[in-house]
């Protein structure tokens, strides 16, 4: 693990996991998958590139009537709990007492991609959202807590956890492309992103 960069507020943990640390964690997402599948979330502008699942007590979920955190998978199960490893993640790098209530499992498959948005469906903004990568490269863009102005972006790689807290909290931020193919963690490509929220 190397030193944290930050840049525009957004705390970036390069090779926070080492190689072994990101096969166990795919492979306890994989137990999470089995029993919450990914999903396609739609948005009132068409379906979205990315697929989801999640694991906690909450869930993200996105259809033609908006977007919200749900208690229960798109098939009616709860969602399974978050992974111990991954809760050490939130426990090493967060700085908040509180647990999250939500892993959002987001899967970019060959040209998927996230528009620039805010992450603000929680009620408590006081704790930061955790982001761990696996898998692919992806281009992560960072901009500001109003839409505009200048932005930074950086390849975020396998292992790589990133911090949104403080000022970054509500900064908009997003994918620009993934460069698929490019990590050999995932058999079949792809890039995984956990997103660790406290939501009530
Ligand atoms: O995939 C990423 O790196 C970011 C994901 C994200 O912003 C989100 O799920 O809200
Ligand atoms: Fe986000």
């Amino acid at each position: 693990m190397t030193d944290a960069i930050t840049q525009k507020g957004f705390v970036i943990h390069p090779g926070f996991l080492d190689r072994p640390a990101q096969e166990a964690l795919v492979a306890r997402l994989r137990e999470v998958l089995a029993v919450a599948p990914l999903f396609t979330p739609r948005t009132r502008r068409g379906p979205m590139s990315v697929r989801m699942s999640a694991a906690g007590t909450f869930g993200w979920y996105s259809d033609s009537r908006g977007y919200r955190y749900e208690r229960r998978h798109p098939d009616g199960i709860d969602w399974p709990p978050i992974p111990e490893e991954v809760l050490a993640i939130w426990r090493g790098v967060s700085g908040c007492a509180r647990l999250p209530e939500c892993c959002l499992i987001n899967w970019y498959g060959e040209g998927a991609r996230m528009g620039l948005h805010r992450d603000e469906d929680e009620a408590d903004f006081s704790c930061p959202v955790v982001s761990v990568s696996l898998g692919d490269d992806g281009l992560f863009r960072m901009g500001n807590v109003d839409r505009g102005g200048r932005t930074s972006s950086i390849w975020l790689k396998s292992g790589d956890v990133v911090v949104m807290g403080g000022d970054a909290r509500l900064a908009f931020h997003g994918v620009d492309r993934i460069r698929f193919g490019s990590s050999t963690l995932l058999p079949k490509g792809g890039r995984i992103n956990l997103t660790l929220r406290v939501v009530t």
